[in-house]
């Protein structure tokens, strides 16, 4: 089983280049079944995520091809194989695969996504979506059967801003038979690049990023050849860490506007965020000043965030209480860091969190991704070695973390241990 390990108290200097958004990867890659040609993306993350969803997209027929972050998929030869179990939940995202699959062959079986644990992640919305458009939907030993005569163009209002349902939907509905409406729609980045993708196959697409989305059905989607979007949770993460441990960090392919609430946030606490066109310039900070947090939907504080900013409010002077109104249960980095000696509870939906703090090594376990994000944070931080267990969550999202780090200064280094040599202090 392979840890990461981290002598902390490096501090981080020089420029760090973000990725491919993992959001916007793992929608664009299920999006390319709905075409009839090649479709090309450049830019993806080397995560698992984008590796699962390529062994997802061969075991329907797909021929996929994954080099130096280009991607190539020939949907020509797919077919609609029951995808009940095995990769499928491995990531979240493969709830994508419905709604392309619905769209392309009118019927589907696919298991219950995985991805991170979080409190509860239903998904409702998007089967209320599916159903709108005339799909029959039902749930049989844990998978998920769609079955449609045809797809037709309806107006959905969801009940809850959900990013996957607002996606997943318009992949049902870009080949369905007259006009969808999706109302009370995610506002997300991902989603504008995904009707940006699907707009360039031929999709007609109104409205992505507003709250209000408008789709025309169209006969056959074509081949296209797109890049993702930077990835702004990627970035994200790596401002926190340049604010809690830089010398003088830039953020590389960013774009400044996707993180406006955490540049607020990193601002009230006493953060120089420096921005320009594609890059972000975190000079050293001498203090931080506690401050509260509450995550929203987009355009708010992202919930992705919400667990490596609570370690740098460990280092911040005072008290600050962090609220997450989106999952109510993603605060398992908590326990975690209190093991390293931070001063943190948790209070229903709210972590609170006072410092500044000295954090000492120990052996910490990665509940989920951005816990992991928390947990390697907190190892920059701390007196001695930190090791980091269940990396696979990790890099579930983050693409070549380890020398990205190490390349801005960081002692982290991945290392494999035998299953007997694993122990928790
Ligand atoms: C692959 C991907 O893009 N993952 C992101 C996506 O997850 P995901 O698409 O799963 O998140 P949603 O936006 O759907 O979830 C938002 C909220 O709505 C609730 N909900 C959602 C769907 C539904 O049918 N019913 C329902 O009640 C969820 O439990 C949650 O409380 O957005 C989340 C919120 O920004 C991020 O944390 C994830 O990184
Ligand atoms: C929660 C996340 O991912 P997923 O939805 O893929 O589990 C995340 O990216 O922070």
């Amino acid at each position: 089983m392979d840890v990461y390990k981290i002598k902390g108290g490096k501090r981080l200097q020089g420029t760090i280049k973000v990725s491919g958004a993992k959001n916007s990867a793992v929608a664009l890659i299920p999006a390319s079944i709905l075409a009839d040609s090649m479709v090309t993306i450049d830019g993806l993350p080397e995560i698992s995520d984008v590796h699962t969803l390529q062994a997802l997209l061969e075991d329907i027929g797909g021929k996929v091809n994954f080099e130096n972050g280009q991607m190539t998929i020939d949907p020509s030869e797919m077919i609609s194989m029951p995808l009940p179990n095995g990769n499928v939940k491995k990531l979240r995202a493969s709830y994508y695969l419905m709604g392309a699959m619905l769209g392309r062959f009118k019927h589907a079986v696919i298991g219950l996504p995985g991805g991170c644990h979080l409190g509860p992640r239903p998904i409702d919305q998007h089967i209320k979506g599916f159903e709108a458009l005339g799909a029959k939907v039902t749930n049989e030993h844990g998978a998920i059967y769609l079955r449609a005569e045809e797809l037709r163009g309806a107006k959905i209002y969801l009940d809850v801003v959900s990013v996957g349902a607002t996606i997943n939907i318009m992949l049902a509905a870009v080949l369905a038979k007259g006009r969808t409406t999706i109302e009370n729609a995610a506002k997300e980045p991902e989603i504008i690049d995904v009707a940006t993708l699907l707009s360039n196959m031929g999709a007609n697409i109104k409205g992505a990023g507003t709250n209000v989305i408008r789709i025309e059905g169209v006969e056959k989607l074509h081949g296209t050849r797109h890049t993702i979007i930077p990835d702004r949770i990627e970035a994200g993460t790596f401002m926190i860490m340049a604010a809690a441990a830089g010398d003088g960090v830039t953020i590389d392919n960013v774009i400044p506007f996707h993180v406006e609430a955490l540049t607020a946030k990193l601002r009230e606490m006493g953060v120089n965020v420096v921005e320009e066109d594609e890059r972000i310039f975190i000079p050293k900070t001498e203090k931080l000043q506690a401050v509260d947090v509450k995550t929203l939907v987009y355009p708010g504080f992202p919930t992705d965030l919400q667990q490596p900013f609570s370690v740098l409010l460990t280092q911040a002077i005072g008290s600050s209480i962090i609220t997450d109104t989106v999952y109510s249960a993603r605060f398992k980095q908590i326990d975690e860091i209190s093991r390293m000696n931070a001063d943190g509870r948790i209070e229903g939906r709210s972590a609170i969190l006072s410092g500044p703090t000295k954090l000492q090594a120990a052996t910490v376990v990665a509940s989920d991704l951005r816990a992991g994000a928390a947990l390697v944070l907190a190892g920059l931080l701390a007196e001695g070695e930190t090791e980091v267990q269940e990396i696979q969550h990790i890099e579930r999202g983050y693409s070549s973390l380890i020398e990205k780090l190490q390349g801005i200064g960081a002692d982290i280094r991945k290392v494999s241990v035998s299953e007997e040599a694993i122990v928790r202090d």
